[in-house]
């Protein structure tokens, strides 16, 4: 059976740490699935599950939000692992409790805090002005988790092993 990792991207953090999590896994039989493409996913020919977001104002995007809640009796059946890509570290915990459903989350087999990026290139104009003001930075950053990204792929190489 395949795995799945899901994801919603604004300015392409969260794709690019779905992208490690599917070179990592080192499995072919893997989905990378955009929830800004417009096809609709049938959950059913996979046997583990990676949803992964970001985070913007304190919240994730409307699609991830809608595709758990389209798809949360499915995904309580399968084996899940969750990930948010984020800046605020001290928000981290609340952030991700904000993200999931609780039910999801103490469902879920991992959970991973992958760090972000800010990227001022992919913002528009107004992104540019707060994240510069509210941050003082000047140039893009970036602080991807990796070493926590690398416990995620082998959890879910292990739980490839087991269904
Ligand atoms: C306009 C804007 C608002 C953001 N708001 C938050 C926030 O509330 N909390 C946080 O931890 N990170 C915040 N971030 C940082 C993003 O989570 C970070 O840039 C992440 O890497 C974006 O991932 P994506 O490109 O996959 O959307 C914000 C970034 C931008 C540009």
């Amino acid at each position: 059976m395949r795995t799945a990792i899901i994801y919603e991207s604004k300015h392409g953090t969260a794709e690019k740490v779905a992208q490690t999590i599917s070179d990592g896994i080192n499995n072919s039989l893997t989905d990378l699935i955009n929830l800004g493409g417009a096809r609709k996913t049938d959950l059913t020919q996979y046997s583990i599950i990676v949803l992964g977001t970001s985070i913007h104002a304190g919240k994730i995007g409307k699609a991830m939000s809608r595709f758990v809640k389209d798809n949360i009796i499915t995904l309580l059946e399968k084996p899940v692992a969750l990930f948010i890509c984020y800046m605020n570290d001290a928000d981290k915990d609340l952030q991700f409790s904000n993200a999931f459903p609780e039910l999801l989350r103490n469902h879920a087999f991992a959970s991973c805090y992958a760090g972000g990026e800010f990227k001022l290139e992919k913002m528009n104009f107004i992104e540019r002005i707060i994240i510069k003001r509210i941050t003082g930075i000047k140039s893009s950053v970036s602080n991807i988790n990796y070493e926590q990204i690398d416990q995620l792929i082998s959890r879910i190489s292990a739980n490839i092993l087991i269904n």
